[in-house]
């Protein structure tokens, strides 16, 4: 579990984030949205520990990384997995190499356990023999399964994700999403993802938080956020005509 209590950031006189609380659930899928500029990825920044908040907490399961000594840090950074936008694969690495890369830097693991694990994860995003392809040999949605691999190899408690979604056409992007929620409830991971991705939020949204105006303006899940009565959020949520349509029905 991640719990963020009062956590607000600034960048000069310009405020970013106010007062910021919300409760990250273990074995859930949690999202973060709002609209572009409201500062999901400033927090996202702040959870993982790239920003320091100017006030708050940040407790992975009960150890406030804002206040964390090198050593407490070390330990909450190893049990982190991230998926940048666009799966940041690295180029001139292989998909067995990549996947691996976490197991090479934070493990002291032998060689032929790191790749009964690699192939391992590659097997859970279905993603078995595809060991020499390199990234540009596969598609993008081959692309975010392997940056889905090596996010999980090194058995991550928590898993942020900044945009899963960004260049995948809608039926990629559901599997996606589907494949994150079940590798989060199988693992029991703390999972939270940065997304403007309507049909993510209505597939996968277990615990919502809506960012506007630097506040947490709602929180609640996928079936709640079409009533929520806030203009803001209706905003948000109806500004695609499918949604529009959708609201004609409820
Ligand atoms: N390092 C920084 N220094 C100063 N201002 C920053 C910095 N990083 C972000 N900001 C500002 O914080 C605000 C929120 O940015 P952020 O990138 O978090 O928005 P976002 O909600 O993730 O947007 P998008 O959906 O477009 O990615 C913006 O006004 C941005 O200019």
């Amino acid at each position: 579990m991640i719990e963020l209590k009062n956590v607000s950031k600034s960048f000069g006189d310009k405020q970013v984030l106010n007062g910021i609380d919300a409760t990250f659930e273990k074995g859930k899928t949690n999202l973060i949205i709002g609209a572009s500029g409201s500062g999901k990825s400033v927090l996202l920044k702040n959870i993982v520990g790239l920003f320091k908040p100017d006030e708050g907490e940040i407790l992975y399961d009960n150890r406030n990384l804002v206040t964390a000594d090198r050593d407490l840090k070390t330990d909450i950074r190893r049990e982190i997995g991230m998926l940048f936008q666009g799966g940041a694969l690295f180029d001139s690495m292989n998909v067995e190499q990549n996947v691996k890369f976490p197991l090479d830097v934070l493990t002291k693991m032998p060689e032929d356990e790191k790749l009964d694990r690699v192939n391992e994860v590659l097997a859970r995003v279905k993603l078995e023999n595809t060991n020499t392809k390199m990234p540009s040999e596969i598609s993008g949605g081959m692309q975010k399964r392997v940056g889905i691999a090596r996010a999980i190899v090194n058995n991550s408690k928590y898993l942020f994700c900044d945009e899963p979604n960004s260049g995948l056409d809608p039926r990629t992007s559901i599997k996606i999403d589907q494949l994150l929620a079940e590798i989060t409830e199988e693992y029991q991971i703390t999972t939270v993802i940065v997304t403007h991705d309507m049909n993510s939020v209505m597939e996968i949204g277990e615990y919502i938080i809506f960012i506007c105006n630097t506040r947490k303006l709602w929180e609640g899940n996928n079936e709640g956020i079409a009533h929520s009565g806030i203009e803001e959020l209706d905003d948000f949520v109806f500004a695609n005509k499918m949604m529009r349509k959708f609201r004609g029905m409820v």
